[in-house]
């Protein structure tokens, strides 16, 4: 049984049709990137995923219960988290107070803020800021904070390299590689060597299907399989 399983997934805005029969599996423990050009699906599959935008056919299940139909908060209450593109921090709350807002049961405060802090400590320094005053990269490591500590199995993670400068990826992909340690991951990410050194396993999408997909260790991102559907 896969943690995460998507089959003949369809997904539409109003007429459109966006994703046309996805079918893609994360297992227990993986880190799982998603790539494709601008505009295939993969920020639409996420959002299916967590019932933003329901699938209208297709089957979608976490631990082998089926997510569609459900409210989102009830897709989260489950145990999936997520961390959207434009990252969705309370700009005018703390450090701190984000982190706390995000952990779900009131005794584990303590050990959620220990987590966040042990495994990213610029956010221990800036506990009392408010985050809207952070950088874009400190920002984005906060929101990865929040994920880790909202007791999530599995998280969604959009764009995480999205606009930051090339020394604060390195920071958050260390982070992200920190957080995988862990909770499973699917994610979406343009950044391809990134995405692959991060990764277990690939799935490419192009016109809202999966096209191609496999394991990290035997490709690089020079390959012809990616550069076939990735390049412009
Ligand atoms: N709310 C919406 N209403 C209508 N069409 C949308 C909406 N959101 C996205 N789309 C369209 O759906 C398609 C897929 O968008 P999606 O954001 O999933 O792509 P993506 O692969 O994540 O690309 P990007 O990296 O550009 O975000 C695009 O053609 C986009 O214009």
């Amino acid at each position: 049984m896969s943690l995460l399983e998507l089959a003949g997934v369809h997904t539409y805005y109003g007429d459109s049709h966006i994703l046309e029969g996805v079918d893609l599996a994360v297992e227990e423990g993986e880190v799982v990137a998603l790539a494709g050009r601008n505009g295939v699906g993969k920020t639409t599959t996420l959002r299916t995923i967590l019932q933003l935008t329901p699938p209208r056919e297709g089957s979608i299940t976490f631990r082998d219960e089926s997510l569609v139909g459900l409210e989102t908060h009830e897709v989260a209450s489950r145990g999936l988290g997520w961390i959207p593109e434009d990252r969705r921090i309370f700009g005018q709350l703390t450090v701190e107070e984000n982190l706390r807002a995000a952990i779900p049961e009131p005794d584990d405060v303590r050990d959620g803020l220990r987590l966040a802090f042990d495994s990213f400590p610029i956010l221990e320094e800036r506990r009392g800021q408010d985050a809207g005053t952070l950088s874009g990269g400190q920002q984005q490591m906060l929101a990865i904070a929040r994920g880790l500590v909202g007791d999530n199995d599995l998280l969604l993670v959009d764009e995480p390299s999205e606009g930051l400068a090339p020394q604060i990826v390195a920071d958050v992909a260390e982070a992200l590689s920190k957080a995988s340690d862990d909770v499973t991951m699917l994610l979406v990410e343009q950044n391809l060597p990134l995405a692959l050194d991060l990764a277990d396993r690939f799935y490419i999408l192009d016109k809202g299907r999966v096209v191609d997909d496999g394991e990290t260790g035997n490709v690089t991102a020079d390959d012809e399989r990616f550069r076939r559907y990735l390049s412009a």
